[in-house]
């Protein structure tokens, strides 16, 4: 029901265009009664009265019956594939956009490869079943009912034979196909499951390699591709059984109609041109089952496939639509008594925590790794949603508001620097694509990009990421920094964002965070605590609480987890020359 549901919404846009195809196939239907129905009375009529100068006549209209059929068969093919394919383009924009709105947990939870194979080969699979089966199909059972008035108008007998001869093939074929929908369902599965490891260890080739376990990834991926293939010649061999079941039927009706028709022929009831028509209308009749059993196994996979992907139409949405914008952000941040499990754990990993910053102001966190300092920053951006407590921007409640309105007015700089597979200068003007050349060389010198660009042949035009240019660690974060410089947003994240730099480059890059934060409200994560010596106040959060706040001097008179932290360093930054 709830696929039902789901299908006739995606296909609402488009009735019109279904009623014009449905006319379309109940006139080449009709067109194919034309010649079975002539062949009778070439057989009662025109053969025993010799009534020559008619055969001519009675071919002219045969053909003319064909070609009316095809003419309008074509036509109802050609505007069906064309709704077909309009809907499977909605269908996977659908998708990639609900995923797009789906809360985070979504992405933590399942595997890139399922996701690519739903909105791929699922898909796919859909579509093949679209363009070639779904389109002949209609015109089958359309012409199948035409065929079917078309007995019962002329003897009535043999239509209530062929009822009965179908009824006892669906029955047994009805059980067939639910069995092979079953196989298909846990085989489409499986194969999401293999196509996930295949994508995975092909990403991971590095870790394989380094950790030659190049046997055991191929193991792996042969047991899942071992258990896929017993399920599917399992699902091909039931939908073998089912489509020779019912070619036999095929064979049986005429034989049936023949006897019971012969009967009424011997009585005088019946025409023998009209029994001929009869048994001229039976391929038609049947073709509408042929062409099921035909297909089942694609029919069959293309179900779960279409399950598969509207499982992603009623993913849970981020947030609701239409929350009012937080406007231009002044920086007046606030975090009160946030309390945060991760879905499908069990222990909180934010206890509590409180946090209050005005505009313009610097605070930095620190605390041991695995303290929450990160997962407070992803509430922070709505990325989350805290299970008790509130996070509000300049008073407004983020929960309430658009949090794609905030985040649009955040520069983050993080650990992990995403680049996309094209030219530096797309992945720098990724944050602001209408920067000037001016405000982008601004951005580059100040994260200190320049050097590296103007010693590649193609400058801005070098394509970086996958296929391309490979940037280490420390140049990934400094473009990750340019392109933060370039949105000049009033909200300044910083996430370890000097931690994979070489001194010197940190210095610099540091003097660049520095040029940028007046104004602007920022928090920065470090380990290194010289990072954030100078902040307004600094967070030490440890097993998922505040532990200590205050400024340095503050904490270091404290004499508790700051200062041990900052002792456990200093020796490292006296060598350094930093202390
Ligand atoms: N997506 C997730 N699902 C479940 N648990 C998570 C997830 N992300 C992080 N955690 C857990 O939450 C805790 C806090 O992680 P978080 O990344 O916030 O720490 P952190 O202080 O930023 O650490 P680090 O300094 O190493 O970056 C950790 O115990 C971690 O295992």
């Amino acid at each position: 029901m709830w696929l039902f549901k789901q299908t006739v919404g995606l296909f609402r846009p488009y009735w019109g265009r279904l009623l014009i195809v449905l006319l379309l196939s109940a006139l080449g239907g009709a067109f194919a009664t034309v010649p079975p129905i002539l062949l009778g009375k070439l057989v009662d009529q025109v053969l025993p009265l010799q009534l020559t100068d008619m055969i001519g006549w009675l071919v002219a209209a045969v053909f003319f019956a064909f070609l009316g059929k095809v003419l309008f068969e074509s036509l109802q093919e050609f505007v069906q594939v064309k709704i077909g394919l309009d809907i499977i383009t909605d269908m996977q924009l659908l998708a990639f956009r609900k995923l797009h709105r789906a809360p985070m947990s979504m992405f933590a939870t399942t595997s890139r490869g399922d996701i690519l194979f739903r909105l791929t080969h699922d898909v796919e699979a859909i579509q093949n079943l679209n363009s070639t089966v779904i389109p002949r199909f209609l015109q089958q059972l359309l012409g199948a009912i035409a065929a079917f008035v078309a007995v019962i108008a002329i003897f009535w007998p043999a239509a209530v034979v062929m009822v009965v001869v179908f009824a006892i093939y669906l029955g047994p074929s009805f059980l067939l196909g639910r069995k092979v929908r079953k196989l298909s369902a846990v085989q489409r599965d499986m194969l999401a499951d293999m196509y996930a490891h295949l994508q995975e260890s092909i990403e991971s080739f590095r870790l394989v390699r380094s950790f030659v376990t190049e046997d055991r990834e191929y193991e792996t991926q042969a047991k899942k591709a071992e258990a896929w293939r017993k399920f599917a010649i399992n699902a091909a061999l039931i939908s073998k059984v089912n489509w020779r079941l019912g070619n036999m039927m095929q064979i049986i009706t005429p034989g049936v109609v023949m006897l019971v028709g012969g009967y009424a022929v011997w009585n005088g009831e019946l025409s023998v041109g009209s029994l001929v028509a009869c048994i001229g209308f039976i391929p038609a009749m049947f073709m509408p089952i042929r062409s099921l059993a035909e297909n089942a196994l694609m029919i069959q996979q293309a179900i779960p496939a279409l399950y598969r992907i509207y499982e992603y139409f009623d993913l849970p949405e981020e947030q609701a639509e239409g929350l009012p914008a937080v406007g231009e952000v002044r920086g007046d941040l606030t975090m009160e008594n946030i309390w945060f499990t991760y879905p499908g754990t069990e222990e909180p990993v934010l206890r509590g925590v409180s946090l209050s910053m005005a505009a313009g102001q610097h605070i930095g966190i620190v605390g041991a790794s695995g303290g929450g300092k990160s997962t407070l920053i992803q509430l922070l951006l709505g990325l989350y949603t805290a299970d008790q407590g509130q996070v509000a921007v300049d008073g407004k409640d983020l929960n309430t508001h658009d949090r794609n309105s905030f985040r649009q007015q955040v520069g983050v700089v993080s650990q992990e620097t995403f680049l996309l597979n094209s030219t530096l200068r797309q992945n720098l003007l990724y944050s602001r694509p209408d920067a000037t050349q001016e405000q982008l060389d601004a951005a580059v010198e100040a994260s200190g990009l320049t050097e590296l660009i103007d010693g590649l042949e193609e400058g801005y035009e070098t394509i970086v990421g996958e296929r391309g240019l490979k940037l280490s660690g420390g140049q990934r974060q400094r473009v990750a920094l340019a392109r933060a410089i370039l949105r000049r947003p009033p909200v300044l994240i910083f996430d370890e964002a000097t931690s994979s730099l070489d001194g010197e480059t940190e210095e610099r890059v540091q003097g660049a965070l520095e040029q940028l934060m007046p104004g602007r409200t920022t928090i920065t994560i470090a380990h290194r605590l010289v990072t954030v010596r100078d902040a307004d106040e600094i967070l030490v959060l440890d097993h998922g609480v505040v532990a200590e706040r205050g400024t340095h001097e503050e904490l270091l008179k404290l004499q508790g987890h700051y200062y041990r932290l900052y002792m456990a360093q200093y020796s490292e930054l006296e060598k350094e020359g930093v202390v």
